[in-house]
């Protein structure tokens, strides 16, 4: 098993512009293997902008302008010859909102191995598929119903749904914007005991707006300010004691 501390992906000298407004500021940050991180920070700090860095999704964004380096492992993801289609198989994400396509339970999952020609064969296709749901704690719920609309799940389910759908790809980290954000408390309780799971096969990222579920998830947290990264430590010594004025202000809720 990889120990926390391999950095999976990293950051240096992060600036990241929207036209003529900076956003993101220097930031050098290390996304440590098979752990969770959470990037925390309040409302317009820059969290969901450099979690979206991390594959690229920024690129989708007119007049957005990056310098500085992002590194999985040893390979700069910004070089030009990087594919962005595999690095986001590489690289996955999982939205605020459970984004399922408008298609079978089957079909959501079986969509990224199929245009990835991950598999060779019906019977491979549906292994795939088996082995994601179960993955992400779903299979169980849905194996009778594989074939129904992924939308006609519960909100919930619609989240371990894109979840299943974003490791059938296989990739090696999952980026999460505020996952549980749009859940019920029983349903976000779901999701975050699958984030633990996860992290024993997967380097994950979280962005969250609640400092409890950084505390409950994650192994390593980042609180960011005004597109700063103020402070970065594991997640017990930043909200028991933090080094940094600012964290001590907002985890305290003195402002956020
Ligand atoms: N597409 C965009 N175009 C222009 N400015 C943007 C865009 N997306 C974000 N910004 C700005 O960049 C800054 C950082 O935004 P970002 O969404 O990363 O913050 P955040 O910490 O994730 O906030 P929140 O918690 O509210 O989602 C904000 O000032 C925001 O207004």
């Amino acid at each position: 098993m990889t120990s926390g501390l391999v950095p999976k992906m990293t950051a240096r000298k992060l600036n990241l512009f929207y036209g003529e407004k900076q956003a993101l500021f220097d930031v050098d940050l290390d996304i440590h293997a098979n752990s969770v991180t959470a990037l925390i920070g309040p409302s317009g700090c820059g969290k969901s902008t450099f979690l979206r860095c991390l594959n690229r999704m920024n690129d989708t964004i007119p007049n957005v302008r990056i310098q500085g380096e992002v590194k999985l492992e040893t390979a700069d993801i910004y070089d030009r010859s990087v594919d962005v289609v595999q690095l986001r198989a590489r690289v996955g994400m999982v939205f605020q909102k459970p984004n399922p396509f408008p298609k079978t339970i089957y079909d959501n999952v079986a969509y990224g191995p199929r245009i990835h020609g991950l598999a060779d064969s019906r019977e491979e296709l549906d292994q795939i598929v088996e082995r994601s749901l179960k993955r992400a704690g779903l299979y169980e719920e849905v194996k009778s119903r594989l074939q129904e609309s992924g939308t006609g799940l519960s909100g919930g389910q619609q989240q371990r749904l894109c979840i299943a759908r974003a490791i059938a790809v296989d990739p090696e980290v999952i980026l999460m914007d505020e996952p549980c954000s749009a859940l019920d408390p029983i349903a976000t309780a779901r999701i975050e005991e699958l984030i633990d799971e996860l992290r024993e096969n997967y380097t994950i990222a979280i962005v969250t707006h609640s400092m409890q579920q950084a505390a409950r998830v994650s192994q390593r947290t980042a609180f960011f300010h005004l597109g700063q990264l103020v402070e970065f430590g594991d997640t017990e010594q930043v909200f028991t004691n933090p080094r940094e004025v600012r964290t001590q202000d907002y985890i305290t809720g003195r402002f956020g």
